[in-house]
């Protein structure tokens, strides 16, 4: 029976989940698309949480076993009645009656925290970049469009630290994928526009042979793109680092790899015919493009197209 392919995106708050959701929605085609956030589960709203003092981040601030019930359904394409929390509002609105599409994007912040959920993803992404960047964006969105002041945002993050410990970052070791964008030289302050990518490749699921970045005659890809052995969580994985500053040139080579053995991306891949790849609207009305962020969407994609092949 045809079931849709699902990918989940966890991330602690302003990680990046929804602008990165967005960017894979583009390539897919919005119209395939079905994108669930799971803060939708939150059991408290903003007023109560502030007087209880527990924070989003916390499993008991969340109805998870909702939560993972509805992904179970939604994993075997039926249709699903889903709460709304509303960031504009801090409160709870009428639920939806979402119909998955072909393909289902769940983004939040505890989506790998329980077995049962985790079974319910064909591919696992964990945004991680570095927490003075992350700080930045919270900032920036939660002033621009949440209400929040800088000095409200800055206590929050304070108090949610021992629950970002706790019960998020560990959700990283079930991800398929960890995709980190970072300033070069670790520099904060430095152009957003000029953001590197190092991406984990878990042995999980299989990944597209990256092997050329290290062949001799690919000499010239090194100055920006690199591959690497390490260890992530204490487990072997691979490293694909993308640097902002990459030239068309050496992006186009890797992102053959990717299309090469994928029919359905050979389309996407044509930057002529598509150069909204590593283009998206920002969660704050900019305008977000880079090579880096054009190969996260393009990997992530492969995989959610190769799923398709195994359950079509
Ligand atoms: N890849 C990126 N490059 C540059 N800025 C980004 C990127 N991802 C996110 N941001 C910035 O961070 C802010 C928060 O991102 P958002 O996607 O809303 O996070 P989340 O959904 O994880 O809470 C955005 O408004 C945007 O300004
Ligand atoms: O941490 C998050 C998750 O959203 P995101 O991952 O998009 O940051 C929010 O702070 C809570 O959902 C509460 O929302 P609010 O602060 O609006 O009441």
């Amino acid at each position: 029976m045809s079931r849709p392919i699902i990918l989940g995106i966890v991330g602690d708050s302003a990680a990046g989940k929804t602008t990165l959701t967005k960017g894979i929605a583009q390539v897919l085609g919005p119209e395939n698309v079905t994108v669930i956030c799971t803060d939708d589960y939150h059991r408290y709203d903003r007023k109560q949480r502030a007087e209880i003092g527990i924070t989003a981040l916390h499993p008991d601030c969340n109805y998870l076993d909702i939560m993972q019930q509805q992904l179970s359904l939604l994993r075997m394409g039926q249709a699903i009645l889903k709460p709304i929390y509303s960031h504009k509002t801090g409160t709870f609105e009428a639920p939806e009656y979402i119909k998955p599409g072909k393909f289902v994007i769940v983004e939040g912040l505890l989506g790998y925290s329980t077995r049962a959920a985790r079974d319910c993803y064909d591919v696992k992404v964990y945004l991680a970049p570095p927490e003075g960047l992350r700080a930045k964006w919270k900032i920036k969105r939660d002033t621009q469009k949440r209400g929040y002041t800088e000095e409200q945002v800055l206590a929050e993050l304070e108090k949610r630290e021992p629950d970002s410990e706790q019960y998020i970052r560990p959700q990283r070791q079930w991800s398929d994928i960890v995709v980190s964008f970072c300033p070069p030289n670790d520099d904060i302050d430095q152009a957003n526009g000029h953001l590197n990518v190092r991406l984990v490749l878990r042995p999980t699921i299989p990944h597209p042979d990256f092997t050329q970045v290290l062949a001799s005659g690919n000499g010239n890809l090194s100055s920006a793109i690199r591959l690497e052995l390490d260890r992530d969580m204490g487990k072997p994985v691979d490293v694909l680092g993308v640097d902002g500053h990459a030239t068309l040139e050496q992006v186009n080579k890797l992102e053959q790899m990717i299309c090469s053995d994928m029919p359905h991306l050979k389309s996407v891949c044509d930057r002529e015919s598509n150069p909204e790849l590593g283009k998206v609207s920002g969660t704050t009305g900019e305008t977000i493009q880079s090579y880096p962020l054009a190969l996260t969407q393009l990997l992530v994609t492969y995989h959610m197209l190769k799923a398709t092949q195994v359950h079509p």
